[in-house]
């Protein structure tokens, strides 16, 4: 397995967010982590990425658990993209991307013309070639979006871990973002909201209601009427489009009476 989540439990200011939570990812799959706000999704990316440790239960990273690896190791290996970034950086994009070389570098040498080119390449992949100049603090929320993206690529991860990576960008960006990150030989957790979107381009989906995984397996398994009513409390229908699930959401019914 590449990532490992065996009955893993969380709790944050006295209430338990994350409960008995078990998920596993092979390598090289992207899995999408669905949910409705507040369900633990980004809870469990962190404790999946090793930022946290769970209270109860274990999460291992290939084949270690989170608390026998080293900092700087996962820190190579786990890239992470979080939902909120800072808007008060005064680095250029290119600057923000080279952190993700970070973890690689040793002691105080500079950057190597290797370093460079997977610069290049990350700013390419994430259609950011024309704006590397730019200032940080001038970008749009969809640009920040991207350069983030291309900051975990730089990291040349083995296991990548989105939150919500999409909710800036405008449709055409989505999709190249989330064709992207199918393509890429790395393993994907991905927390997004569209469940068309998660039916597309995740292998596997779980979704997450009240800190515990209420469904998981293929889209197809996932996204049905009954798990999205049951979850979302939403009337669906859901059809298949090009081999992949296609919810369409339904008005509420009228009240009788
Ligand atoms: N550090 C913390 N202290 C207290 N409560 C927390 C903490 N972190 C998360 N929570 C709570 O845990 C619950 C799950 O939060 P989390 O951010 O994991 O959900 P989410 O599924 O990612 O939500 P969203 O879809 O809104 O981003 C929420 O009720 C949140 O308020």
């Amino acid at each position: 397995m590449s990532l490992t989540a065996n009955d893993v439990s969380w709790s944050a200011g006295g209430a338990l967010i994350l409960d008995g939570v078990r998920l596993r990812v092979e390598p090289g799959r992207t899995v999408g982590l669905l949910g409705p706000n507040g369900s633990g999704k980004s809870s469990l990316l962190r404790l999946l990425a090793g930022l946290r440790r769970p209270a109860s239960g274990t999460v291992a990273v290939g084949d270690r658990t989170t608390d026998r690896w080293p900092r700087r190791e996962l820190a190579r290996r786990v890239a992470v993209v979080e939902q909120q970034v800072g808007t008060d950086v005064d680095l250029t994009v290119a600057e923000v991307v080279a952190l993700g070389r970070t973890p690689h570098r040793s002691g105080w040498g500079g950057r190597s013309a290797a370093d460079e080119e997977i610069i290049r390449r990350a700013l390419a992949q994430t259609g950011l070639d024309g704006l590397a100049h730019r200032r940080w603090h001038g970008l749009s929320g969809g640009e920040r979006q991207r350069a983030q993206i291309a900051r975990a690529l730089a990291q040349e991860p083995v296991e990548l871990v989105l939150d919500e990576p999409t909710n800036h960008l405008d449709i055409a960006h989505q999709l190249d973002l989330l064709a992207l990150v199918r393509r890429l030989p790395v393993t994907s957790v991905i927390a997004l909201h569209d469940l068309n979107l998660a039916g597309m381009f995740c292998d596997e989906l779980a979704v997450l209601s009240g800190g515990r995984v209420v469904a998981a397996g293929t889209p197809r398994e996932v996204l049905t009427e009954r798990t999205i009513a049951e979850v979302y409390g939403v009337r669906c229908e859901v059809s298949e489009v090009d081999g992949h699930p296609h919810v369409r959401f339904l008005p509420e019914l009228p009240v009788s009476g």
